[in-house]
C-alpha cells in the first residue's frame, strides 16, 4: 500500500467526544499497523486551554486496549500537539497559521494540511471562511483538505447553503465528507460481492430479486446525546445518510472504474431515479416510532422522554420504517425496504436481498416458506459476513423441503487485519482518495427525498408517533408496511446485551 505523504492534520474540536472516542483510536490503530506517513503532526484545535503534554496525557486513556509496549504509545503520542484557540473567532487564526508554519519547519513537513471539522456544525461556516483568510484554503506548497463531519445540514436548504459556503472556499476535490458508515469493511464488501461474482450480477435485478430489506438496529439509546438527538431523530441521524449510501451501494449500477467519482457517479443516479414519496403518500408509506419505559428486562429501563436533555413531550422519532422504489430499468417494481432504531433488542446491520419465488412449487407440500424465498444477507456488523438461504431436501421419504444456510464470517480469516471505519477513511483522506466519502450533489439528492417526509410530519401532527416499549423490534404496525412478507428478525441468539448476534 502506498504510504501516505508527510503532513500535519489539525483537528478542531480537539477536546470534544468524537476525537477521543474516534479519531485518536484511528490514529493510534493505523501507527500500529505502520500505515501514518514517515512524519505526521496531529494539531488538536479548542478553546480549553491545554499544553502539548496535557493533551498528550489528556488522550492517552482513550487509546485501545492493545497489547503494545510503552515505547509504542509514546512513540504515537509525540505525534499529538495543541493549540488552544476560538474557531468562531477569525482574528485567532493567524496563530493558528502561525503554528503550522513553525511545526512544518521544526518537523520538516511540507505544508501539507488536513483540517478535520469535528466541532458543532455551526462552525462549519465560520472555520472554511476563516482557513481562507489567511490562505490555509490554498493548495501551494502542498495540498489543503477538508474532513466534515456529519450532519451535512439539517434539512435541504440547510444542506445546499453549507455545500454552496464549502465550495465558496474549497474546492470538490479538496473536500472530504465523511459518512462512517462507508468505512465499513463489509459495506465496501458489497461492491465486491456484486460486481467480482459471475453468480450475482446477472439476477441482481427486478427479474429476479422481489424486495430488498435493510436494518440497522442499536441496543443503546440516546445516551448523553439527547440534546442533539431530540433535534435530529432517526431520519436525519441515521437515514438521510449512512442508511441512504448503503441503497446507493446495493442499488448502483456497476462503475466504470474503481474511482472516487465513478463509484459517487453512480451512486448519485440511484439517488436521482427515487420515486418522490410525496407528503400525502408518508403516513402510509413512513412508520415513526419512539421507545417508551419498559418494565420487561430484570431492570426497567426509561422512556425516550425522561432521557437528559430531552423534550418531555417530544414528537422526535427513534425508530423509522420505510418503503420506497427505485425508478430505473433494473429497479422498477421492486420495493425497499428501510427500518433503524435505538433500544432494539440487538445491535445488526444487514441488507438483505429477498429472491423471487421458483415459478412453479413442485414440492407444494413444504409448510417452510423460507424454503421457497432464497435469500441473501449481507451482514454489516456484528458478526460481519455472508449467508445464502437455500432450499434443501430434508433425508428420507417424500420429498419435504428445508431451508438451510451457506455462509461466510469475517471472523474465520483470523489472520486479516479489519481496520476500524474511521482508520479507514482517515488513511484514505491522506492518501487523496474520496471514493469513500460522500459528494455534494449525492448529499443534496438524499436530502431532496427525505424533506417531504419531514415536512409532512412538521405539517400534520395527526401522523402517528407510535410508542415501543424499550428492548422490542419497534412498534407492531410496520409489519403492516411490509406487505411482500416478513420483515427478518435476526440474532435469535443474542447475548444479555444484545451485542453478539449470529448470522
Ligand atoms: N460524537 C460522535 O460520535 C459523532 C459526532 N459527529 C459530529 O462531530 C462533531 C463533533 O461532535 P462531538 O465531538 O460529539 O462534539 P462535542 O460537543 O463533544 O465537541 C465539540 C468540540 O468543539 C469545540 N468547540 C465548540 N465551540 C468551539 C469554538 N467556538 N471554538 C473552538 N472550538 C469549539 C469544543 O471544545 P471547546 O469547548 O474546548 O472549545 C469541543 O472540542 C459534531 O458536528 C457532531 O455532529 C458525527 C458523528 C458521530
Ligand atoms: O452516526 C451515527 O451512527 C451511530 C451508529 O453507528 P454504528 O457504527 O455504531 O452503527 C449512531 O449510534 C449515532 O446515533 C449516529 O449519529
Amino acid at each position: 500500500m502506498k504510504q501516505p505523504e508527510s503532513h500535519i492534520l489539525v483537528i478542531f474540536g480537539a477536546s470534544g467526544d468524537l476525537t477521543k472516542r474516534k479519531l485518536i483510536p484511528a490514529l493510534y490503530e493505523l501507527h500500529t499497523q505502520n500505515l501514518l506517513p514517515e512524519k505526521l503532526a496531529v494539531l488538536g484545535v479548542a478553546r480549553t486551554k491545554l499544553t502539548d503534554l496535557e493533551f498528550r496525557e489528556n488522550m492517552k486513556e482513550f487509546l485501545p486496549d492493545q497489547q503494545h509496549t510503552q515505547k509504542d504509545i509514546d512513540a504515537f503520542l509525540e505525534h499529538l500537539y495543541y493549540q488552544p484557540l476560538s474557531t468562531a473567532d477569525a482574528v485567532d487564526y493567524p496563530i493558528l497559521k502561525k503554528r503550522l508554519e513553525l511545526l512544518s519547519k521544526e518537523l520538516s513537513i511540507p505544508e501539507n494540511y488536513i483540517f478535520y471539522l469535528s466541532t458543532p456544525p455551526n462552525l462549519y461556516e465560520i472555520i472554511p471562511q476563516s482557513l481562507a483568510e489567511v490562505g490555509l484554503n490554498e493548495p501551494v506548497s502542498g495540498y489543503k483538505r477538508l474532513i466534515i463531519e456529519k450532519p451535512f445540514g439539517t434539512d435541504l436548504k440547510s444542506a445546499k447553503e453549507l455545500n454552496k459556503n464549502l465550495l465558496n472556499y474549497f474546492n470538490e476535490d479538496q473536500l472530504y465528507r465523511i459518512d462512517h458508515y462507508l468505512g465499513k469493511e463489509t459495506v465496501q464488501n458489497m461492491l465486491v460481492t456484486r460486481f467480482s461474482n459471475g453468480i450475482f450480477e446477472p439476477i441482481w435485478n427486478r427479474n429476479f430479486i422481489h424486495h430488498v430489506e435493510i436494518t440497522s438496529a442499536e441496543t443503546l439509546g440516546v445516551e448523553d446525546r439527547g440534546g442533539y438527538y431530540d433535534h435530529s431523530g432517526a431520519m436525519r441521524d441515521m437515514v438521510q445518510n449512512h442508511l441512504m449510501q448503503l441503497v446507493g451501494l446495493v442499488a448502483m449500477e456497476p462503475p466504470v472504474v474503481i474511482e472516487a467519482d465513478a463509484i459517487r457517479n453512480e451512486t448519485l443516479k440511484v439517488f436521482q431515479s427515487l420515486r418522490p414519496i410525496t407528503e400525502a403518500e408518508v403516513a402510509k408509506n413512513v412508520i415513526r416510532g419512539q421507545y417508551i419505559r419498559s418494565n420487561h428486562g430484570k431492570e426497567p429501563v426509561i422512556g425516550y422522554r425522561e432521557e437528559h436533555g430531552v423534550d418531555p413531550l417530544s414528537k422526535t422519532e427513534t425508530y423509522l420504517a420505510m418503503k420506497f422504489f427505485i425508478d430505473n430499468f433494473r429497479w422498477a417494481g421492486v420495493p425497499f425496504y428501510i427500518r433503524t432504531g435505538k433500544k432494539l433488542p440487538a445491535r445488526v446491520t444487514e441488507v438483505v436481498i429477498h429472491f423471487k419465488n421458483t415459478p412453479h412449487h413442485l414440492f407444494g407440500n413444504t409448510d417452510n416458506a423460507d424454503a421457497i424465498n432464497n435469500q441473501l444477507v449481507l451482514r454489516i456488523q456484528p458478526d460481519e459476513g455472508i449467508l445464502l438461504k437455500i432450499g434443501m431436501k430434508v433425508p428420507g421419504a417424500g420429498f419435504h423441503v428445508q431451508t438451510v444456510n451457506m455462509d461466510f464470517h469475517y471472523s474465520e480469516l483470523s489472520d486479516v487485519y479489519l481496520p476500524s471505519a474511521y482508520g479507514r477513511l482517515l488513511l484514505d483522506c491522506m492518501q487523496g482518495d474520496a471514493t469513500l466519502y460522500s459528494r455534494g450533489d449525492a448529499v443534496e439528492k438524499a436530502w431532496e427525498f427525505v424533506q417531504p417526509i419531514l415536512n409532512a410530519w412538521q405539517n400534520n401532527p395527526e401522523i402517528p408517533v407510535y410508542g415501543y416499549p424499550a428492548g422490542t423490534w419497534g412498534p407492531e404496525v410496520v409489519d403492516d408496511l411490509m406487505e411482500e412478507g416478513m420483515w427478518r428478525y435476526p440474532c435469535k441468539n443474542l447475548s444479555h446485551d444484545g451485542e453478539y448476534c449470529e448470522l
